[in-house]
């Protein structure tokens, strides 16, 4: 056990069955512990010896006061004879109970060497940080918790830690091996999700791709059918291009003047408004697509939000008390109304005509049984689509700005690659031509992934890590921030923007499955990584693409583009990134 961990941390021993509750007793030595068996015999004894006493002198006490009674010519009355029987009572009761409290504790005692020995023929458990009573390792999540979960790993020198969170024991992974270890022979196991608060609300009861349970019927049909015919659809192609257009227009609009943009703000409205096209068809959501925007931005809040009874159900009325329910309930519900009208006006527009979208189409129709199963799913778009999609080129460009060589490299690529075809904007079919720009990218989703603890998994079942076994039931964090970082996957310059360490990739053209390597994990590992790789890719090239092309970019004069992160499940720029962008005059 490394330095500084807690014995009496939820625990995985090798070979062990299960979660271990840690032994104070293993650490008392023999000689104090027949001390205290003869204490506790003693006490045992002096508090019968007492109660006996106690119970006698009762009766004496009593059939005196009886005698007397009698003598005095009074008749014995009932309540008399009742007080002496409740007397006897509670002294039976109360031995017994004390009886009970010493076997058990003289049965600890006793059993200490035989658990000691255990332990010691046992090799070493994982890495347990010592936490604290009650909350136990919550309070070192620190303001950005991928970090300080990192800083933690490299504290214990544990690749793989095990750290309980208020009361769930909660296996963290910060290694390309140890993830390897991890998940290479347990995909199954560790394939679960754990039934968040919010998650389970907004999600309709889990009905949905994100937080359903694996494996099942419905959740196979939803990955399949939803995400890679929806989002592969040919019109989604059409739906990318356009708002991309519409993007450069309004910052060439709004930069006109000098004047810097937020490019932030704009990258997020522009991620919705692809996403809302693509689910709800053409209007983006119809009239009722700006309020719909605040019930949306609210969703997300309250997925990132921090639930009391995510951690410790047993305090799970504090959220209550700080007005979290009930703003869940309220979300859930202004949520609820706008999905309705949406599926209505769809179905009445679409009825009797093949669609493409997800409530349109009768295949996705005979997929789905249930309304909110469709309801379900269009929350995962919203939930898992939007926010990472802006987030990666937020920090792409922002490194870009941050390195000026890189960024000239990268514009030079992009605007010979159109120079033939008019030049005044890149298609998705030029991507394929871009392969600096994807190097760029993927150094981009190296260091900064944009949801850098993925999504939480849980154990489904029993397994084994590194010969420790894990119970069903632990959660999972995998850090793919600390992954990303490794130097044993990356070299000693991990922490430095290099994208030409990717030029070796054999293919980068062909969205190649970047889970199948453990040391790159921004969409996640196995058969719960992220389905929305190939439809966020093109996104990401795209607008990267055409931002390089349409302008140069830099920091407005006297200030430094810094790397501040927000918390949150998708990760941010703390500051919003704002540059000033010079429209670049096609010849
Ligand atoms: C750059 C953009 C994106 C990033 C970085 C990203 C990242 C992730 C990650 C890390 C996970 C968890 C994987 C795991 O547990 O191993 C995930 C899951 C998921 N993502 Fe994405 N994602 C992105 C875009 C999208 C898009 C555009 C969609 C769909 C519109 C999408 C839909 C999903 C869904 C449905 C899941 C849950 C899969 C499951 O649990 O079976 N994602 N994503």
């Amino acid at each position: 056990m490394a330095m500084g961990t807690d014995p009496r941390c939820v625990g995985i021993r090798r070979g062990g069955a299960g979660v271990d509750l840690g032994d104070h007793a293993s650490r008392i030595t023999t000689a104090s512990r027949s001390c205290r068996v003869h204490f506790a015999t003693a006490v045992l004894e002096l508090l019968l010896a007492n109660l006996l006493r106690g119970a006698r002198q009762a009766r004496v006490v009593s059939n005196e006061v009886g005698a007397r009674a009698a003598a005095a010519g009074l008749a014995e009355n009932d309540s008399n004879i009742h007080g002496d029987a409740q007397d006897e009572l509670f002294a039976r009761a109360f031995l017994a109970l004390v009886a009970t409290v010493t076997v058990l504790y003289l049965t600890r005692l006793l059993l200490a060497p035989l658990k000691r020995r255990a332990a010691a023929t046992s090799p070493a458990s994982l890495p347990c940080p010592r936490g604290l009573p009650l909350i136990g390792n919550l309070h070192q999540l620190g303001a950005v918790p991928h970090d300080s979960l990192a800083a933690l790993a490299a504290r214990h020198g544990a690749p793989l830690m095990l750290l309980r969170l208020g009361s769930v024991p909660t296996l963290v992974v910060s290694t390309a091996g140890a993830l390897r270890a991890a998940f290479q022979p347990n995909d199954r196991a560790m394939s679960g999700r754990p039934a968040l608060t919010a998650a389970a609300r907004i999600a309709y009861g889990l009905q949905d791709i994100v937080f359903s349970h694996p494996g099942g019927a419905f959740w196979r049909a939803a990955r399949r059918a939803s995400l890679s015919d929806l989002l592969g659809a040919p019109r989604v192609r059409g739906v990318r291009e356009g708002e991309v257009a519409a993007l450069v227009a309004a910052i060439a609009g709004a930069s006109a003047a000098g004047s810097p943009v937020n490019l932030s703000e704009r990258l997020m409205a522009t991620s919705k408004r692809i996403l809302r096209r693509v689910a709800f068809g053409d209007g983006g959501g119809g009239e009722g697509s700006i309020e719909a925007g605040a019930v949306l931005d609210e969703m997300q809040k309250l997925l990132g939000a921090f639930f009391v009874a995510d951690y410790m159900p047993w305090l799970g009325w504090v959220d209550a008390l700080r007005g979290l329910r009930r703003r869940l309930e309220r979300n859930f519900h202004e949520l609820d109304a706008f999905y309705e009208k949406v599926i209505d006006d769809r179905l009445k527009k679409r009825a009797g005509s093949k669609g493409e979208d997800l409530h349109g189409d009768p295949a996705y129709r005979s997929t789905f049984n249930s309304r909110n199963q469709i309801k379900g799913i269009l929350t995962d778009m919203f939930i898992a689509g939007t926010d990472t999609t802006a987030a990666t080129v937020e920090w792409t460009t922002t490194e870009l700005v941050r390195h000026p060589d890189i960024l000239a490299k990268a514009q030079q690529e992009v605007r010979g690659a159109v120079a033939g075809g008019g030049g005044d904007i890149v298609l998705e079919s030029d991507l394929p031509r871009l392969t600096y720009l994807k190097q760029v990218i993927r150094e981009s989703m190296r260091v900064h992934p944009p949801v850098p603890l993925l999504v939480p998994r849980e154990t489904i079942e029993p397994c084994a890590v590194y010969g420790c076994e894990v119970p069903a039931g632990t959660r999972v964090l995998v850090n793919a921030r600390a992954i990303g970082q490794d130097p044993f996957a990356w070299g000693p310059d991990a922490a430095r923007f290099v994208p030409e360490r990717h030029a070796e990739v054999a293919d980068l053209s062909d969205h190649k499955p970047w889970h199948d390597s453990f040391s790159l994990v921004p969409f996640g590992v196995g058969r719960r990584s992220c389905p929305g790789m190939h439809f966020a890719n093109s996104a990401v090239e795209l607008l990267l693409a055409n931002l390089l092309l349409c302008f140069d970019w830099r920091a407005p004069r006297g200030e430094v583009v810094d790397l501040e992160q927000e918390t949150g499940l998708t990760v941010h720029r703390k500051n919003p990134l704002v540059l000033v962008a010079e429209r670049r005059r096609v010849q």
